[in-house]
Protein backbone atom coordinates (compact mmCIF):
# COMPACT_ATOMS: atom_id res chain seq x y z
CA UNK A 1 0.00 0.00 0.00
CA UNK A 2 2.80 2.65 0.77
CA UNK A 3 4.14 2.33 -3.24
CA UNK A 4 0.87 3.62 -3.93
CA UNK A 5 1.51 6.92 -1.83
CA UNK A 6 2.93 9.50 -3.88
CA UNK A 7 5.43 11.09 -1.88
CA UNK A 8 5.80 15.41 -0.69
CA UNK A 9 8.38 16.86 -0.25
CA UNK A 10 7.84 20.51 1.77
CA UNK A 11 10.30 22.99 1.99
CA UNK A 12 9.16 24.68 5.32
CA UNK A 13 10.92 28.55 5.26
CA UNK A 14 10.22 29.57 8.58
CA UNK A 15 10.53 33.33 9.60
CA UNK A 16 13.52 33.53 7.09
CA UNK A 17 13.28 35.35 3.49
CA UNK A 18 12.98 38.80 1.48
CA UNK A 19 11.80 39.07 -2.21
CA UNK A 20 15.35 38.37 -3.47
CA UNK A 21 14.41 34.77 -1.90
CA UNK A 22 11.96 34.22 -5.15
CA UNK A 23 14.90 34.04 -7.02
CA UNK A 24 15.45 30.25 -5.27
CA UNK A 25 11.94 29.08 -6.42
CA UNK A 26 13.17 30.09 -10.08
CA UNK A 27 16.68 28.16 -9.17
CA UNK A 28 14.03 24.97 -8.13
CA UNK A 29 11.87 25.15 -10.90
CA UNK A 30 14.86 25.15 -13.23
CA UNK A 31 16.79 22.62 -11.59
CA UNK A 32 13.97 19.89 -11.43
CA UNK A 33 13.70 17.38 -13.77
CA UNK A 34 11.09 15.11 -14.87
CA UNK A 35 12.54 12.13 -12.62
CA UNK A 36 11.92 14.29 -9.73
CA UNK A 37 8.75 15.69 -10.46
CA UNK A 38 6.57 11.86 -11.54
CA UNK A 39 8.35 11.08 -8.12
CA UNK A 40 7.18 13.76 -5.51
CA UNK A 41 5.12 16.28 -5.34
CA UNK A 42 6.91 19.36 -4.03
CA UNK A 43 6.48 22.47 -2.23
CA UNK A 44 7.01 25.25 -0.87
CA UNK A 45 5.83 26.88 2.40
CA UNK A 46 7.21 30.61 2.44
CA UNK A 47 7.01 33.54 4.92
CA UNK A 48 3.02 34.40 5.02
CA UNK A 49 5.08 37.90 3.29
CA UNK A 50 6.00 35.83 -0.06
CA UNK A 51 2.79 33.74 -0.43
CA UNK A 52 0.99 35.47 -3.11
CA UNK A 53 4.48 36.47 -5.14
CA UNK A 54 5.80 32.43 -4.76
CA UNK A 55 2.36 31.39 -5.45
CA UNK A 56 2.85 33.28 -9.02
CA UNK A 57 6.17 32.13 -9.92
CA UNK A 58 5.95 28.80 -8.34
CA UNK A 59 2.86 27.83 -10.47
CA UNK A 60 4.90 27.72 -14.07
CA UNK A 61 7.11 25.02 -12.16
CA UNK A 62 4.23 22.43 -10.76
CA UNK A 63 5.78 23.51 -7.21
CA UNK A 64 2.84 23.83 -4.52
CA UNK A 65 3.11 27.14 -2.30
CA UNK A 66 1.60 26.58 1.43
CA UNK A 67 1.38 28.73 4.31
CA UNK A 68 3.41 27.90 8.04
CA UNK A 69 -0.09 28.48 9.97
CA UNK A 70 -3.81 29.86 9.80
CA UNK A 71 -6.31 31.11 12.33
CA UNK A 72 -9.30 29.41 13.04
CA UNK A 73 -11.71 31.99 12.20
CA UNK A 74 -12.38 33.17 8.25
CA UNK A 75 -11.74 36.91 9.82
CA UNK A 76 -12.34 39.40 12.21
CA UNK A 77 -10.43 41.25 14.96
CA UNK A 78 -7.41 39.28 15.21
CA UNK A 79 -4.49 41.64 14.60
CA UNK A 80 -1.58 40.10 12.61
CA UNK A 81 -3.19 36.74 12.03
CA UNK A 82 -3.59 35.50 9.00
CA UNK A 83 -6.71 32.79 7.44
CA UNK A 84 -6.55 30.05 5.97
CA UNK A 85 -8.88 31.84 3.19
CA UNK A 86 -6.64 34.80 3.14
CA UNK A 87 -3.65 32.08 2.11
CA UNK A 88 -6.00 30.23 -0.28
CA UNK A 89 -6.43 34.24 -1.59
CA UNK A 90 -2.73 34.21 -2.07
CA UNK A 91 -2.50 30.85 -4.15
CA UNK A 92 -1.73 28.70 -1.19
CA UNK A 93 -2.68 25.11 -1.78
CA UNK A 94 -2.13 23.74 2.02
CA UNK A 95 -1.19 25.34 5.26
CA UNK A 96 0.80 23.72 8.24
CA UNK A 97 -0.78 23.69 11.36
CA UNK A 98 0.48 22.52 14.95
CA UNK A 99 4.61 23.00 14.11
CA UNK A 100 6.04 22.44 17.29
CA UNK A 101 7.66 26.11 17.26
CA UNK A 102 4.04 27.61 16.71
CA UNK A 103 3.06 25.10 19.97
CA UNK A 104 5.88 26.15 21.74
CA UNK A 105 6.42 29.86 20.81
CA UNK A 106 2.19 30.83 20.74
CA UNK A 107 1.28 27.76 23.34
CA UNK A 108 -0.84 26.27 20.89
CA UNK A 109 -2.99 23.28 22.14
CA UNK A 110 -4.00 20.18 20.42
CA UNK A 111 -7.24 21.64 20.28
CA UNK A 112 -6.24 24.97 18.69
CA UNK A 113 -4.28 22.91 16.28
CA UNK A 114 -7.14 20.73 15.39
CA UNK A 115 -9.31 23.72 14.55
CA UNK A 116 -6.89 25.61 12.69
CA UNK A 117 -6.86 22.16 10.35
CA UNK A 118 -10.36 22.42 10.32
CA UNK A 119 -9.99 26.05 9.30
CA UNK A 120 -7.64 25.02 6.65
CA UNK A 121 -10.16 22.72 4.73
CA UNK A 122 -13.17 25.16 5.16
CA UNK A 123 -10.78 27.45 3.01
CA UNK A 124 -10.12 24.69 0.59
CA UNK A 125 -6.58 23.90 1.87
CA UNK A 126 -4.34 20.75 2.63
CA UNK A 127 -3.69 20.39 6.47
CA UNK A 128 -0.55 19.64 7.28
CA UNK A 129 -0.49 18.16 11.11
CA UNK A 130 2.71 18.24 12.96
CA UNK A 131 3.52 15.99 15.52
CA UNK A 132 6.51 15.16 17.77
CA UNK A 133 8.18 14.44 20.65
CA UNK A 134 10.65 16.51 22.68
CA UNK A 135 13.90 15.22 23.67
CA UNK A 136 12.84 14.94 27.40
CA UNK A 137 9.56 12.98 26.65
CA UNK A 138 11.85 10.80 23.84
CA UNK A 139 14.65 10.50 26.98
CA UNK A 140 11.52 9.05 29.01
CA UNK A 141 10.62 6.63 26.67
CA UNK A 142 6.96 8.40 26.00
CA UNK A 143 7.55 9.01 22.31
CA UNK A 144 4.75 6.60 21.46
CA UNK A 145 2.32 8.15 23.70
CA UNK A 146 3.26 11.79 22.95
CA UNK A 147 2.51 10.91 19.45
CA UNK A 148 -0.89 9.52 19.90
CA UNK A 149 -2.30 11.81 21.83
CA UNK A 150 -1.16 14.34 19.73
CA UNK A 151 -2.83 12.62 16.56
CA UNK A 152 -5.68 12.10 18.75
CA UNK A 153 -6.26 15.74 19.56
CA UNK A 154 -5.03 17.39 16.61
CA UNK A 155 -6.35 15.44 13.40
CA UNK A 156 -9.96 16.31 13.33
CA UNK A 157 -12.47 13.81 12.45
CA UNK A 158 -12.49 15.18 9.15
CA UNK A 159 -9.69 13.99 8.17
CA UNK A 160 -9.36 12.34 4.39
CA UNK A 161 -5.95 11.00 2.29
CA UNK A 162 -7.23 14.21 0.19
CA UNK A 163 -6.91 17.03 2.86
CA UNK A 164 -4.63 16.18 5.41
CA UNK A 165 -1.23 15.38 5.43
CA UNK A 166 0.68 14.17 8.56
CA UNK A 167 4.30 15.04 9.55
CA UNK A 168 5.92 13.64 12.42
CA UNK A 169 8.88 15.87 13.67
CA UNK A 170 11.00 15.05 16.68
CA UNK A 171 11.11 18.48 18.70
CA UNK A 172 14.95 17.82 19.10
CA UNK A 173 16.13 16.83 15.77
CA UNK A 174 14.62 20.33 14.30
CA UNK A 175 17.55 22.27 13.19
CA UNK A 176 20.02 20.49 15.50
CA UNK A 177 21.90 18.21 12.91
CA UNK A 178 20.74 15.47 15.05
CA UNK A 179 18.20 12.79 13.60
CA UNK A 180 16.48 9.78 14.74
CA UNK A 181 17.99 6.32 13.20
CA UNK A 182 16.02 4.46 10.37
CA UNK A 183 14.10 2.05 12.99
CA UNK A 184 13.39 4.86 15.17
CA UNK A 185 11.30 6.66 12.23
CA UNK A 186 9.79 3.21 11.60
CA UNK A 187 8.45 2.80 15.13
CA UNK A 188 6.59 6.13 15.22
CA UNK A 189 5.60 5.48 11.33
CA UNK A 190 4.15 2.34 11.72
CA UNK A 191 2.49 3.78 14.76
CA UNK A 192 1.01 6.66 13.16
CA UNK A 193 -0.28 4.44 10.27
CA UNK A 194 -1.77 1.85 12.35
CA UNK A 195 -3.51 4.83 14.76
CA UNK A 196 -4.78 6.53 11.39
CA UNK A 197 -6.18 3.24 9.84
CA UNK A 198 -7.66 2.28 12.98
CA UNK A 199 -9.38 5.85 13.01
CA UNK A 200 -10.05 6.46 9.40
CA UNK A 201 -9.70 3.14 7.71
CA UNK A 202 -8.69 3.11 4.08
CA UNK A 203 -8.55 7.23 4.51
CA UNK A 204 -6.21 6.42 7.31
CA UNK A 205 -4.07 4.19 5.32
CA UNK A 206 -3.66 6.08 2.13
CA UNK A 207 -2.63 9.53 3.89
CA UNK A 208 0.68 10.80 3.74
CA UNK A 209 2.82 11.12 6.59
CA UNK A 210 5.79 13.14 6.17
CA UNK A 211 9.07 12.85 8.34
CA UNK A 212 10.88 16.40 9.22
CA UNK A 213 13.94 17.14 11.53
CA UNK A 214 17.28 17.83 10.08
CA UNK A 215 16.83 16.53 6.84
CA UNK A 216 19.23 17.37 4.36
CA UNK A 217 20.98 16.00 0.55
CA UNK A 218 23.48 13.68 2.53
CA UNK A 219 20.53 12.11 4.79
CA UNK A 220 17.66 11.91 2.76
CA UNK A 221 17.76 8.80 1.08
CA UNK A 222 17.72 6.42 4.31
CA UNK A 223 15.04 9.07 5.75
CA UNK A 224 12.65 8.79 3.13
CA UNK A 225 13.50 5.04 2.36
CA UNK A 226 11.81 4.31 5.84
CA UNK A 227 8.60 2.12 5.46
CA UNK A 228 5.41 4.56 5.93
CA UNK A 229 7.65 7.43 5.20
CA UNK A 230 5.65 9.27 2.55
CA UNK A 231 7.67 12.34 2.26
CA UNK A 232 9.78 14.91 3.70
CA UNK A 233 8.86 18.34 5.66
CA UNK A 234 12.24 20.26 5.53
CA UNK A 235 13.57 23.33 7.09
CA UNK A 236 16.81 24.63 6.83
CA UNK A 237 17.73 22.35 3.44
CA UNK A 238 14.46 24.44 1.89
CA UNK A 239 16.36 27.70 2.13
CA UNK A 240 18.51 27.14 -0.88
CA UNK A 241 17.48 25.51 -4.46
CA UNK A 242 20.60 23.92 -4.56
CA UNK A 243 20.28 21.77 -0.99
CA UNK A 244 16.63 20.42 -1.95
CA UNK A 245 17.19 19.96 -4.91
CA UNK A 246 19.78 17.80 -3.31
CA UNK A 247 17.23 16.24 -1.25
CA UNK A 248 14.45 15.44 -3.91
CA UNK A 249 17.59 14.07 -5.83
CA UNK A 250 16.91 11.02 -3.43
CA UNK A 251 13.50 10.21 -5.57
CA UNK A 252 15.03 9.78 -8.72
O1 LIG B 1 10.92 22.08 11.45
C1 LIG B 1 11.26 21.59 10.39
C2 LIG B 1 10.37 21.65 9.21
O2 LIG B 1 9.10 22.05 9.55
C3 LIG B 1 12.57 20.96 10.23
O3 LIG B 1 13.53 21.94 10.29
P1 LIG B 1 15.07 21.56 9.93
O4 LIG B 1 15.01 20.80 8.62
O5 LIG B 1 15.76 22.88 9.80
O6 LIG B 1 15.56 20.69 11.03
Amino acid sequence: MPTAIKPLVAGNWKMNGLAASLAEIDALGAGLDDGMRDAADVMICPPATLVAAAAAKASGYRVAIGGQDCHTAEKGAHTGDISAEMLADAGATAVIVGHSERRADHGESDDVVRRKAEAAWRAGLVAIICVGETEAERKAGSTLDVVGRQLAGSVPEGARAGNTVIAYEPVWAIGTGLTPTAGDVAEVHAFMRARLAERFAGEGAAMRLLYGGSVKPSNAAELIAVEEVNGALVGGASLKAADFLGILAAYR
